[in-house]
């Protein structure tokens, strides 16, 4: 575009005097998402790590209080072994007792076929496989090695179809695992585009054990993107070093458009020892609307939420903007 004086004479005075201005503006210069789509995970990924089995009616209680917050997707429960994953037992119970709201959607994981026809059988409409790019932690948390995982997400891919069902793709340790450590980005590239190519309309990018940065995010979705289109990532990020937010926001710049979150922070994955909770749902919130990002969400309901199940777990919320509106000092409009 062509500058008149007074703006060429007043980026000629910012170059000279504020160079890191024209780098900062560089950085908020990127064109981020209008709209943002929250996938909330705290039902799933959120009390999956609980050590007291919760109520199932303190479950469904939670989801429907979720389900009023504007949110679209709203992750359930998981299909898995119960020998595995005790506080994932109730997931029949828990799928099928809930409210359904006819504009949200209630994924659950699914491991294996059985775990598949287990969820279609209790009425799961939209399902979730779940690999990894560390061969290591895939034996650990779904006891196969990433290629037999493949086999696996086949052909619950090939019996979602038949049925319509849509089957979103999760990536684990993308940022690092807590077994082997650093993860190359083109491994989870590779896991990556084999679960797009086999039909999973989205992959989510998971930092398992939050211990990514602006820079190994950076990285790692230059990478990716290579193979997957942007429109089809999501990123899931927890928070146990404290980046979680700067890492989305390193996603949004690369145009990111799907963030996974879990009210009150709650979580952690009960193969990945030390890990913290997912990033809360109303710190993204919060991040996202003062940017003037729309996310159809409303923040004040989502607290409710997060306080409602954190006083069933006995538990401070790790959501600082819960903290904060919990505090007189601070005004609920901004
Ligand atoms: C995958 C399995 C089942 C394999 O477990 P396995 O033992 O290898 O399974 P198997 O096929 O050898 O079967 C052994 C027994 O399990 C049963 N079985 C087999 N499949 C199922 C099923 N679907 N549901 C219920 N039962 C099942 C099967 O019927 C059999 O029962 P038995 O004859 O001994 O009585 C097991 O390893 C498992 O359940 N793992 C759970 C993993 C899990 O839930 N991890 C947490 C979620 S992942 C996560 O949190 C990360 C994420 C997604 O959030 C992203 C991120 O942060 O990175």
């Amino acid at each position: 575009s062509v500058l008149c004086p007074v703006e060429r004479c007043f980026s000629f005075y910012i170059f000279i005097y504020f160079p890191h201005l024209i780098f900062s503006q560089t950085i908020t210069g990127h064109a981020y998402p209008e709209f943002v789509k929250i996938v909330e995970v705290g039902p799933r990924d959120g009390l999956q790590n609980e050590k007291e089995i919760v109520p199932t009616g303190v479950k469904i209680q939670l989801i429907d209080m979720l389900s009023g917050t504007g949110l679209s997707v709203i992750e359930v429960t998981s299909f898995v072994s119960s020998k595995w994953v005790p506080q994932m037992a109730d997931h029949t119970d828990v799928l099928r007792g809930i409210q359904k709201a006819s504009n949200v959607q209630y994924p659950v994981l699914t491991p294996n076929l059985q775990g598949f026809q287990d969820a279609v059988a209790a009425g799961a409409t939209e399902v979730a496989v779940f690999g990894s790019a560390s061969e290591t932690f895939s034996k650990k948390n779904i006891n196969c090695s990433v290629d037999e995982s493949m086999l696996r997400f086949e052909e619950v891919i090939n019996a979602a179809k038949k049925r319509q069902i849509p089957v979103r793709g999760y990536v684990s340790c993308a940022l690092g695992c807590p077994h082997e450590g650093h993860i190359e980005p083109s491994k989870v590239a590779e896991v990556a585009k084999r679960l797009y190519e086999m039909g999973c309309y989205e992959i989510s990018l998971g930092d398992t054990i939050g211990i990514g940065t602006p820079g190994s995010m950076l990285k790692m979705l230059q990478r990716v993107m290579k193979d997957v289109p942007i429109n089809a990532l999501a990123v899931h990020c927890h928070d146990t070093y404290g980046q979680a937010l700067p890492n989305i926001l390193t996603a949004l710049q690369m145009g990111v458009s799907v963030v996974d979150s879990a009210v009150a922070g709650l979580g952690g994955c009960p193969y990945a020892q030390g890990s913290s909770g997912n990033v809360s749902t109303e710190d993204v919130l919060y991040m996202l609307h003062g940017m003037g990002i729309e996310t159809g969400v409303n923040i004040a309901k989502v607290i409710e939420a997060g306080s409602f199940i954190c006083s069933a777990l006995s538990r401070k919320t790790n959501s600082k903007v819960a903290q904060a509106r919990s505090t007189a000092c601070c005004d609920e409009s901004l």
